[in-house]
């Protein structure tokens, strides 16, 4: 080994390790470079929220039982019918890692986690899911429809658990890199009635009504606040009734994602 006077400081990464741009680099909000340590202890940064310019992003969010994974279904084979390629995905589990921090976090086995772990695992699934799946298929200029993303970490670890809700949003933004999907739907459903829909619980479904009551009140307050990016649809409706409406409202996006080659 070289002693440490002899070996050339390097200024610039070298090019195999420089990012190529990535659709988020060209997203409407975009810091381009991160804060250092020392602008991050002065000032916490914010996180606005970026959209990408490429691709489309859905959402489809609501509480266990809501209809989440029949109208995501519904609304990648309509995308596929339009000419579009969709990309079907869900949180939490699926990437290889994300398979085992799913069945640490619903395993009933498990038993209790300390929220905060909760919470962690959950921020993990999500950065590996951003960084592997996501934001390489917007690249790609796909129609991105996950089942589940942040609001669902911000409903149930920071509404239905006893933590800070700005403290799971900042660990959750910054696992995602503040990636927004475009629209978000929100299935509103009472958890006696999603719940009802099936028999077994996992360790999440197995928590008392009220911490599903939380958790429902949540989604609904952060659709209130933002309206030109969420879809709050009564989920009791007919599932026709519902893929027509997340069509109309998806449709206008579609836009900015690529066609498949005829
Ligand atoms: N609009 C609807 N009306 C009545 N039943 C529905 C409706 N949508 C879905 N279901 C039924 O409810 C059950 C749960 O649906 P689904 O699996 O799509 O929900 P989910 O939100 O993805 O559930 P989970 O939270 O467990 O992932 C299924 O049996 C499904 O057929
Ligand atoms: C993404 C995410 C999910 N959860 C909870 C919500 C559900 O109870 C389960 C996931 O089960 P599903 O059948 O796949 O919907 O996990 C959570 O608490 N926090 C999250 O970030």
């Amino acid at each position: 080994m070289l002693p440490r006077s002899v070996v050339p400081e390097r200024r610039t990464a070298p090019a195999w390790r420089r990012p190529a741009q990535t659709a988020l680099d060209r997203t409407r909000s975009t810091p381009a470079k991160e804060p250092t340590l020392s602008a991050h202890r002065a000032e916490p940064p914010a996180f606005p929220g970026r959209f990408t310019a490429s691709g489309v992003f859905v959402c489809f969010e609501g509480g266990d039982g809501s209809g989440k994974s029949t109208q995501s279904h519904a609304l990648a084979e309509w995308v596929r019918a339009e000419g579009f390629r969709p990309l079907l995905t869900f949180e939490p589990g699926d990437t290889p890692v994300g398979r085992l921090l799913r069945s640490i976090v619903l395993s009933p086995e498990t038993g209790a986690l300390a929220d905060r772990t909760e919470s962690l695992l959950y921020a993990a699934d999500k950065a590996e899911h951003v960084e592997t799946v996501v934001l390489p298929a917007l690249e790609r200029g796909e129609v991105v429809i996950t089942d589940r993303y942040v609001d669902s970490t911000l409903a149930y670890q920071g509404a239905g658990r006893a933590l800070q809700l700005s403290d799971v949003e900042w660990v959750a933004r910054w696992a995602t890199h503040d990636l927004r999907p475009h629209l978000t739907v929100l299935l509103d459903l009472a958890p006696t009635s999603g719940l009802g829909r099936f028999e077994e619980r996992d360790r999440i479904e197995g928590e008392s009504m009220e911490f599903h009551e939380r958790v429902r009140a949540g989604f609904l307050a952060m659709a209130d606040a933002d309206p030109d990016h969420y879809l709050v649809l009564d989920a009791r409706l007919p599932v026709a009734d519902i893929s027509a409406a997340v069509r109309e409202r998806t449709r206008p996006f579609l836009a900015q994602a690529e066609r498949v080659a005829t």
